[in-house]
């Protein structure tokens, strides 16, 4: 089972994200976010970017900014959001490979599972388990736990592919190798054990079997 973190690792999606953000700003006259400040805000979910983003701006939300931000994400959940180079036909390959696919991710799930059906992935993953439908969200182990469960395949090897610090630290307190994908929004999270770095997603077939049989390539 190859689990994928979504924002970052599949799909680029922060200039829709920065896009709702800044419609919330503009109502109250604050600069608007770049994409370079957006980034670093990413990780933990849409709730906590727009608590991020008012701090940036030295200032905070007032009732009501965060619900309408969450909302018009998930309104414009799409909106220019793009899979990564290479990740369809890595995709199609790994399924062919006979690898199960899932989606664990901090956003919340239905605007996760909008984005996959808009970008026509949807189909390949066997579960998508958003931050909002479980107890504890990365990086507790206990999401990445319930993706298997969801998928049905909680007794099967199984390797985590994050951009963020969130998605290594949950593999390894779940105790599944994670690989980390350089070509996201993280940085290389310097205490964060991780046996393998991804350059680029058509690295991951070969990468992910050598998790799977902890050889170093
Ligand atoms: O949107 C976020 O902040 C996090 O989403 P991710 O878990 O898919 O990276």
């Amino acid at each position: 089972m190859a689990i994928f973190d979504l924002d970052g690792t599949l799909v680029d999606s922060v200039d829709g994200i920065a896009l709702a953000i800044n419609r919330r700003l503009h109502g109250r006259g604050i600069a608007p976010l770049q994409r370079d400040e957006a980034i670093p805000l990413l990780g933990d979910g849409l709730a906590a970017f727009a608590r991020r983003a008012y701090a940036l701006r030295q200032t905070s939300p007032v009732a009501g900014d965060i619900e309408a931000f969450v909302q018009d994400c998930l309104t414009h959940a799409e909106a220019g959001a793009q899979l990564y180079p290479g990740a369809r036909d890595t995709l199609d390959l790994l399924v062919r490979d006979g690898w199960q696919l899932a989606v664990c991710t901090n956003k919340i799930e239905t605007a996760a599972i909008a984005m996959l059906g808009h970008l026509e992935v949807l189909d390949l993953f066997a579960a998508v388990c958003g931050g909002d439908t479980v107890e504890r969200q990365k990086p507790d182990p206990c999401h990445i736990h319930q993706t298997l469960h969801r998928a049905g395949l909680h007794d099967v090897p199984a390797v985590m592919i994050g951009d963020n610090v969130v998605d290594l630290a949950a593999a390894r307190s779940y105790g599944i190798p994670g690989i980390f994908a350089d070509w996201g929004y993280g940085q290389l999270p310097h205490d964060v054990a991780m046996p393998s770095v991804a350059r680029h997603f058509t690295e991951l077939p070969q990468r992910l079997a050598a998790a799977l049989s902890c050889k170093a390539i």
